[in-house]
């Protein structure tokens, strides 16, 4: 898989050549590229804003430099992904969807948003999605984009050691995950629940199961649907 990253910080990305994705880029796994959007700019000064028609506060980026910079870089297989506040919210079940491309270019963008005829142009050419971490506002696309590719990434086969990890985690099968615990037995008085050191497997299991719908209930009653409460630790609705 290749991630393209269009931004006017490229620095901000060099958290991509560290840890996991780091190893997965020195594998040829996964590779990275970086393009300064003011590199497409041909004034003295490398303007990438201009005032909103329709006036307004806050500035907008322009469509021209993002045209040339998308042309660079965008194949007919690529999905653009937009990271944007007014976007669909992202899951893991986006996260695996896009694990399968082959492409992935990141328009990210700063002020007030690009210029919507950037988005109209490449949506008919391309598959492009405008994705939100939350509703929350940051003063550009690079956080957004550096969790996404992250999410994205550590999916991709070869870049985790071992894929079984990728299995039991939040929002793997819809629910949160279950509490886990490590040596010692017994820290600042409180015991590691029995079921834990019983070594009886299906107990474990189901226990582990009672836990992930416990914890959802409390915690994500938005995530339950009804099949989802099911309490056999099949997961299959009964
Ligand atoms: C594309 O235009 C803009 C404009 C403003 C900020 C951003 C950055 O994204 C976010 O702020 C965001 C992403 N998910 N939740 C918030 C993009």
């Amino acid at each position: 898989m290749r991630f393209d990253i269009v931004t006017i910080f490229p620095e901000f990305f060099g958290a991509l050549d560290v840890s996991l994705l780091g190893k997965a880029r020195q594998a040829g796994v996964i590779e990275v590229g970086l393009h300064d959007l003011r590199d497409f700019t041909h004034d003295r000064h490398r303007t990438v804003d201009d005032t909103p028609y329709g006036g307004g506060a806050g500035m907008v980026m322009k469509p021209e430099p993002w045209g040339e910079a998308l042309d660079s870089v965008v194949r007919e297989d690529s999905v653009i992904v937009v990271p944007s506040p007014a976007g669909h919210p992202f899951t893991q079940r986006e996260a695996r969807e896009l694990s399968t491309r082959e492409h992935l270019v990141f328009a990210c963008g700063r002020y007030e948003g690009i210029d919507q005829r950037v988005i109209d142009h490449y949506a008919d050419r391309n598959e492009v999605r405008e994705i939100s971490l939350g509703d929350y506002v940051l003063n550009g696309g690079e956080v957004a984009a550096m969790a996404i590719i992250e999410a994205v990434g550590r999916l991709v086969p070869g870049v985790v050691g071992n894929p079984a990890s990728l299995t039991e985690e939040s929002h793997e099968d819809g629910l949160l995950e279950y509490p886990s615990y490590t040596k010692p037995a017994l820290w600042r008085e409180r015991a590691v629940p029995a079921v834990l050191l019983s070594g009886h497997h299906g107990a474990v299991a189901q226990w582990r199961h009672e836990q992930q719908l416990e914890r959802t209930r409390r915690v994500r009653p938005d995530l339950l649907s009804p099949d989802l409460l099911s309490t056999d630790g099949s997961g299959e609705s009964t």
